[in-house]
């Protein structure tokens, strides 16, 4: 089974919003883009703008699409829809608890993100060449 997935990668400036997963979610620890699955009859960006509202309490406006990532984890295989976020009201935080920080595009190879988001990364580092 492949489970839909919602992701926001929230930017502003050079820099991106991150939260950590908790230790006892499928891929434990690890760093994130806020996001989470999407539920039966929403659209992918409905459940974009629930997950961030419900995650980090931001209302996202106008997410633009980035990119689809398949992965299969073996326990578990998931369709990651890549939401661009750069027009939000409120500042996210980790309003579940979860640790979050505004981390530098060019400090993320620091983090441990899932195996999954590698294309993610290497996305945001080429658009932020083109924009420098
Ligand atoms: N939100 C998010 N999920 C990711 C990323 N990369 C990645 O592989 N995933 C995977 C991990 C999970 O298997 C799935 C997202 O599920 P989720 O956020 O709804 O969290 P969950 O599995 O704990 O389920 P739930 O309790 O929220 O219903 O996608 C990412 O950058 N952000
Ligand atoms: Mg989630």
């Amino acid at each position: 089974m492949l489970v839909e997935v919602a992701v926001g990668v929230i930017q502003r400036g050079d820099a991106v919003f991150i939260t950590r997963r908790s230790a006892q979610q499928h891929q434990g620890d690890k760093w994130e883009f806020p996001g989470g699955k999407v539920e039966a009859g929403e659209t992918a960006d409905s459940a974009l703008v629930r997950e961030l509202a419900e995650e980090v309490g931001i209302t996202a406006h106008r997410p633009e699409p980035l990119m689809v990532i398949e992965h299969d984890y073996g326990d578990k295989a998931v369709r990651l829809r890549i939401f661009h976020v750069t027009e939000f009201e409120g500042q996210p935080y980790g309003r579940e608890d979860q640790p979050g920080t505004w981390a530098s595009i060019a400090s993320l190879e620091d983090y441990a993100f899932p195996e999954a988001n590698s294309p993610i990364l290497e996305r945001l580092k080429s658009l932020s060449l083109a924009n420098s």
